[in-house]
């Protein structure tokens, strides 16, 4: 099976940004995120989301979300926001969910950490009947440890990992049951953002206020994870160029990591450097990638290889003299 997914699911639009689409999946959360949101629980309802909403877009133009404390919310975040997140916490608090869903807005629902596939399901299905079908799923993590050293007050959304699993296989059923766009919730943690990209993932959630370089780092995972395991299907330039850039940055990471392996066999071989270059070698492993490369073939692969290979003997030997010096 090949290790890229298509992606097929509905896109749902957070203002400009589409999640779910064919383009890259999206980083929702701190400075450096693709969106930001912000969680009226983590203030116990004291502040109102209009305020919250200020607060947010006096930083910051792009698409912005909101969890709700209560009802009383929703009037001012159907105003100003450009989509809702359902908390893991209130996942089941099933008027309040109604009442979000038929605000209109995109609608983030998180799992709960208890709650089964179905019950996550059915919470999207809710929606629906309330003539809302732009939901997004987000896998949230089941709460399988004591919650030692959790922060952030009981309505706070579950922090990872301090005593959450994300789910990522339930995350990936939940896409191909639903054909839902699907998410993974990372808290402040990028550990998991390179797997979750990998299992399909058409977003990363982190904490409203996640440090930049965890948003750093899920966009990094995005970038070069996603290259390599989702098949996007660009439609202009604009984004075909979007998409080359991605790959571009994996095969940057990849030629550096050549590089140094190759440096490493060079200091290994009896006679490194351009002196010791093993021709045969080089044919055999242009054919294996030719396997995985069958458009450009042989012929298309090996002055690619050619200039690879040249570019880590020519870095081994400045190092050599380097070390020498
Ligand atoms: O495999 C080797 O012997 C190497 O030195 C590494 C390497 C390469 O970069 O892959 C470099 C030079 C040789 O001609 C063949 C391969």
């Amino acid at each position: 099976m090949s290790l890229t997914a298509r992606a097929e699911r509905g896109a749902v639009h957070l203002g400009t940004l589409a999640v779910g689409a064919t383009g890259p999946a999206v980083v929702i959360g701190g400075a450096g995120a693709d969106a930001r949101w912000v969680s009226l629980r983590d203030h116990h309802g004291r502040v109102p989301a209009a305020e919250a909403l200020a607060g947010v877009r006096a930083q910051w133009a792009g698409p912005v979300l909101v969890e709700p404390f209560s009802s009383a919310d929703l009037a001012e975040i159907a105003a100003g926001a450009d989509g809702v997140v359902v908390g893991a916490d209130w996942m089941q608090d099933f008027r309040l969910v109604r009442a979000v869903a038929g605000l209109g807005l995109p609608v983030l629902v998180q799992r709960g950490p208890a709650a089964t596939l179905e019950e996550w399901l059915a919470i999207g299905d809710y929606c629906v009947a309330e003539g809302n079908d732009q939901v997004v799923l987000c896998e949230s993590g089941s709460r399988v440890r004591a919650a030692a050293g959790r922060t952030g007050g009981a309505a706070a959304p579950p922090a990872r990992p301090a005593d959450t699993v994300l789910d990522l296989a339930l995350m990936r059923e939940a896409r191909e049951r639903s054909g839902r766009p699907v998410m993974a919730w990372l808290g402040d943690d990028p550990a998991l953002a390179a797997a979750a990209v990998a299992a399909g993932a058409d977003g990363l959630l982190l904490a409203p206020d996640a440090a930049p370089e965890t948003a750093a780092a899920a966009q990094e995972a995005v970038t070069v994870i996603g290259a390599v395991t989702r098949r996007e299907e660009p439609d202009s330039v604009l984004a075909a160029r979007g998409a080359v850039d991605r790959v571009d940055a994996a095969l940057a990471v990849l030629l550096e990591r050549r590089a140094e392996l190759a440096g490493t066999i060079q200091r290994l071989k009896p006679v490194g450097g351009f002196a010791g270059r093993d021709m045969d070698r080089e044919r055999r492993l242009v054919a294996a990638m030719a396997r995985r490369a069958p458009a450009l073939g042989e012929a298309g692969l090996a002055p690619v290889m050619n200039a690879v290979i040249e570019a880590g003997l020519r870095l081994a030997e400045e190092r050599r003299a380097a070390r020498r010096d």
